[in-house]
């Protein structure tokens, strides 16, 4: 449990309860038409959870409500949105700002865009650990190397003098993620860390992050379109569509037995997946309907769709006979 101390109402949590839970969470945009609608989801203490789905299906927005990082036009409503024990649905602007990086921090796509060109690494990092008054600069300096040293960062007293654009993309995500990491959040998102990365630094960065799990036991949500790097890291994955998880379940069982028609849709375009041979990459047809609307959301692009498919929601049941949990919201996959 971090100390975050912000004024945010705090429920009862233990050494067992979510970091992050959320029941029936709904994000608007503006109108009625929610980007997230409706999710249940919860990350444990140490686990690392993927989320997956095309572009537009609202995994940034999920993230960014977490974090409080939507614009402020943004509705979002629920049943349950705890946030390392702080209701989040009560949460005001400050509330969320005493809970950045106390509770949950961030790791963005595009590590040259997170840091200010003008100052150096060390004065970045260190108006990171503003709210911690009672430590002298000097501890804070301690504080700052021992972490850039946690992410691998060769000789780190010699880099605080240095300047962003004097750092690789890779280095420059690791102090990125050394940032998230000096403020001990109890959730670490990461938002595509490995996009903007070429193949060797990607290796690292997940290299590095699986180190952090069992060194640091933070638990970490990564987003992510390479289901490579969700295979690679993650114990549990959820599949967004159109706002809502479709299918969830550990990583292993997802993989080995996709049972939503998106889920299984999504893996045969991945080209690692794809046997040898194939001349041309399958694609899934159509486009990513508007959220909400009755039926089923992927009906109109599904290759399996039913009658009831059009007009009755699909309930999100238990794969049976699986020996590890897993979940689908699909017609077919109910008993
Ligand atoms: N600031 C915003 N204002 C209005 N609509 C938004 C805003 N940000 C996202 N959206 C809409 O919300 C929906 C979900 O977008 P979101 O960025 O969360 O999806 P995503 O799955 O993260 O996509 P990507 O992988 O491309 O980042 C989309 O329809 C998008 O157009």
């Amino acid at each position: 449990m971090s100390a975050a101390t912000g004024a945010a109402t705090s429920i009862s949590a233990d050494a067992v309860s979510p970091v992050l839970e959320m029941k029936g969470l709904s994000v608007c945009y503006s109108g009625l038409v929610p980007a997230v609608a409706g999710v249940d989801f919860k990350v444990n203490p140490g686990e690392v959870v993927g989320v997956i789905g095309e572009s537009g299906s609202g995994k940034s927005t999920l993230a960014h409500a977490v974090l409080g990082l939507l614009p402020k036009s943004a509705n979002v409503t629920g049943e349950r949105f705890v946030l390392d024990g702080h209701d989040m649905l009560t949460a005001g602007r400050d509330d969320y700002a005493a809970l950045r990086g106390p509770a949950a921090a961030m790791v963005f796509q595009n590590p040259m865009t997170a840091f200010s060109p003008l100052h150096t690494l060390g004065r970045q990092l260190t108006d990171l650990l503003w709210r911690d008054r009672h430590q002298s600069a000097a501890e804070k300096r301690e504080r700052i190397i021992a972490v850039l040293s946690q992410v691998g960062l060769p000789d780190p007293a010699s880099k605080l003098d240095a300047y962003p654009f004097q750092f690789s993309g890779g280095m420059l995500q690791r102090v990125a993620i050394a940032a998230a990491l000096l403020m001990r959040p109890s959730l670490l998102i990461a938002d595509e860390p490995t996009t903007a990365l070429d193949v060797t630094m990607e290796a690292q960065i997940l290299h590095l992050m699986r180190e952090l799990r069992k060194t640091s036991g933070v638990a970490i949500l990564m987003i992510s379109h390479h289901l490579g790097v969700i295979a690679e890291i993650c114990d549990r994955v959820a599949v967004m569509y159109a706002g809502r998880v479709v299918e969830e379940g550990t990583v292993r069982e997802i993989f080995a037995n996709p049972r939503h028609p998106y889920t299984r849709a999504l893996f045969a375009c991945e080209p690692a997946l794809i046997e040898s041979g194939v001349s041309r990459l399958p694609v899934i047809l159509g486009e990513v309907p508007r959220p909400g609307g009755c039926g089923c959301s992927f009906a109109g692009r599904c290759s399996l769709v039913e009658e009831r498919c059009h007009c009755d929601s699909p309930p999100w049941v238990g794969v049976a006979d699986r020996a590890e949990p897993h979940f689908s919201r699909c017609h077919r996959s109910a008993p």
